[in-house]
Parts: C-alpha cells; structure tokens; sequence
C-alpha cells in the first residue's frame, strides 16, 4: 500500500522499469563508437594541465554545471565527484523526502565508474579508437548517470520495503545482520523478470526499424544476452547492496 506520500513498491517498481529504458538506450548510443582507450587513460595528454582521465574531466565539469542548477538536490541523483561542487543557483525543492536522512551518506559511484570503465563498455563495445571525445565521453556520462540513478534508487525501494514488514526488518537492522537484509529483500522471481524483460527491451529497441512486414532476423544494436548479463552481475546486485547498506542506518 502506499504510504502518505505516494511511496509504493509498484511505484518504485514502476520507476526501475521505466529507467530500463534510458539505460538501454544509453547503452545503444554508446555502441556506436569504439572503446577509444584515450577516453580513459589518466595519463594521456589530451588536455594540457588536466588531472585524471579525459572523461574524469567532462563528468566534473558538466556535474558542476547540472549542479548549479540543483541536480544533486534531488536524493535521486548522485554526483560521480562530489568534491568542490559548486552552491545550487535554484530553490531548494519543496517536495518532502521520503528517504531516512541517513540517505545522503550512501553514494557507490566510485564502484559504479570502476565497473564501467573496467568491465562494461568491453563488452557491448569494439576495439579501436576514434577521435570524437566529447560526443563518446557525453554518451559515457550519460550511461553512468542513467546507472547511477537506477542503482541508488535501492534506496526508495529499500524504504518501502522496510515500511512494509517494520518489524522482520527491525530485528536484522538491530542485530546489522547483513545476511539476514539481503534475504528479506530479495525476491528471485521479480530478478528473472527483470532479466527477462531488459533482454526483450534491447531486442525491441535495438533493432533496425523497416517498412517490411518479415520478421526482424538482422542485428541487434546491444546484444540482448548482455544487456541482461549487465543486469544479473551488475545492476541488481548493487542496488541490493544500496538496499542493504541504506537498511543498515535506517534506524540511526
Ligand atoms: C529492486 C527490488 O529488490 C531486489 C532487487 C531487484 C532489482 O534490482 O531489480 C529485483 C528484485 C529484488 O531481489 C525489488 O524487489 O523490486
């Protein structure tokens, strides 16, 4: 049931199913372009007196810019350098937060860029290299953005979930039985749906649209056994982890 302030498990539910979306379709954009190792190399000269990687550089100055206008005041968003960032120009957002404050001191990205950089765009991207750096580290950004926010929505959905059953959960928060969290919210036949669906998802999005009326047998633009290979070892297994560790300081 949804509490007073709209929060649900099919709302938050509903929200994970819709950002599938947005991160297949960041996957498929950055599909277009090779790896483009460059991109990524924190000694690579590309801009003259820049510390860190390429990348590192276009995340933390367009992060500066989406802050100045009140990105990370959403608790759904989290910074990838959330060093320096400058002072939100806008309001403060009236809408309440539904999240325990302990919320805020949750933030994996660091894992999420590991993750990414290291094991992710070597598979649903090919060798090589090509020099268009903003346009590939912008559809890098937005993969990351798009992860990010998914992965850290555990929070919403660990919420809900405590609301739901307050007192199974109290007892393994009390005890900070980590074990005992992962297996109050894990719910094997939701994952295999999830799997199920994304792989569906990339098929659907994925494929070359024509006017013929033939079955499509052509390429996909991701593969589709990757995007839910992403999901299985990746995308779920950290948002869990969000779960968990927001679950541990829930009653902080
Ligand atoms: C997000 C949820 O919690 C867990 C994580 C899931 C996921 O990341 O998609 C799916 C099912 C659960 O095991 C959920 O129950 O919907």
């Amino acid at each position: 049931m949804a509490g007073p302030d709209g929060l649900s498990l099919e709302s938050v539910r509903n929200s994970l199913i819709r950002q599938e979306d947005t991160i297949i379709f960041s996957l498929i954009e950055r599909s277009r372009y090779p790896i483009c190792p460059l991109l990524y190399d924190d000694k690579s000269s590309l801009i003259a007196d820049a510390s860190g990687s390429l990348l590192e550089s276009i995340v933390k100055g367009t992060e500066a810019t989406q802050a100045k206008f009140g990105r990370y005041q959403s608790p759904e968003e989290h910074p990838f350098f959330p060093e320096n960032l400058p002072e939100s120009l806008v309001p403060p957002r009236s809408s309440p937060n539904v999240l325990h404050p302990a919320a805020a001191s949750i933030n994996i990205n660091k894992m999420i860029w590991d993750m990414y950089t290291n094991q992710l765009l070597q598979l649903f991207a090919s060798e090589g290299d090509a020099e268009d750096y903003a346009c590939i580290g912008v559809c890098d950004l937005q993969c990351l953005q798009a992860l990010s926010r998914r992965i850290h929505y555990g929070k919403f959905v660990a919420e809900v979930k405590f609301r739901d059953a307050p007192e199974d959960y109290t007892q393994a928060i009390r005890a900070q039985d980590r074990d005992a969290l992962m297996k109050l919210l894990t719910f094997e036949n939701v994952e295999e749906m999830v799997k199920k669906r994304v792989a569906k998802k990339a098929k659907t999005f994925g494929q070359e649209v024509t006017l013929s009326e033939d079955e499509y047998n052509g390429k996909y633009k991701v593969d589709p056994a990757i995007v839910s290979r992403l999901y299985e070892e990746w995308v779920m297994p950290l948002t869990k982890h969000v779960q968990v560790e927001y679950l541990l300081r829930r009653l902080d």
